[in-house]
């Protein structure tokens, strides 16, 4: 198993954001190694290189927009390739089958198992995607997409604990928390329902939305 018990910081900023660009999530890499990750969560074939240069396990994503397909994180094989010749040594993907643009999550999870000797994190909204994603062979299952998918929409200010805690319940295979971890005592309560990791991102490595936060909750209208 890559991914060690701990917390990982996913380092991500998309074409609108000031920071976005693999000169400033390799420096996001090394801050959040200076500060105790034990991994990173990287999107795209240029950061996933940059972030690498931290030394520590590196979970890629390739995020590819459609205006057709719901699914956006690796969608296909090409995808995950891509990501893995760039350094990732796990793969996460949308685990969700929902329409899209690429192989059944099924088969990509077989494929880059066996075709890339990745390790695969499955990305899930649901309970029953969850355990599905484990019968396909993954490595790790994470709820990531939980209030992002129609099943799970409104997305709710919190984590989803909830999904978590059945999971960890369930499955035998590492459960990770991802998504709206956006506290020091909601990681803690994320392992102790047994997560094996939680990854944070907006909160640690996106000044932007934190600013927005302060002003909106802290400064009077
Ligand atoms: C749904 C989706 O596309 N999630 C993405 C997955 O890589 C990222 O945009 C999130 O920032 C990441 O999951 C971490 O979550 P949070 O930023 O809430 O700590």
């Amino acid at each position: 198993m890559m991914l060690p018990r701990g917390l990982v910081v996913s380092c991500q900023a998309r074409a609108d954001n000031p920071l976005h660009g693999p000169h400033f999530m390799g420096a996001m890499a090394l801050a959040a190694r200076d500060g105790g990750a034990v991994a990173i969560r990287a999107n795209g074939p240029d950061d996933i290189a940059a972030v690498r240069a931290a030394g520590l396990p590196v979970i890629g994503i390739h995020k590819v927009f459609s205006s057709d397909y719901p699914v956006y994180i690796t969608p296909d094989f090409a995808a995950a390739e891509a990501i893995v010749a760039a350094g990732a040594g796990i793969v996460a993907l949308d685990c969700t089958e929902r329409p899209r643009d690429g192989e059944h999550p099924g088969v990509l999870v077989r494929r880059i198992r066996d075709e890339l000797g990745a390790e695969v994190f499955a990305d899930v909204s649901t309970f029953e995607e969850g355990l599905k994603a484990a019968e396909w062979g993954a490595d790790y299952v994470a709820t990531t997409l939980s209030g992002y998918t129609e099943a799970t929409q409104p997305k709710p200010d919190a984590p989803d604990l909830a999904l978590l805690e059945a999971l960890t319940n369930r499955l035998e295979v590492p459960v990770v928390a991802e998504g709206r971890y956006n506290t020091p005592e909601r990681v803690a309560e994320a392992f102790a329902l047994g997560a094996h990791a939680v990854v944070v991102g907006t909160m640690i490595t996106n000044p932007r939305e934190i600013t927005r936060m302060f002003v909106q909750e802290g400064v009077p209208r």
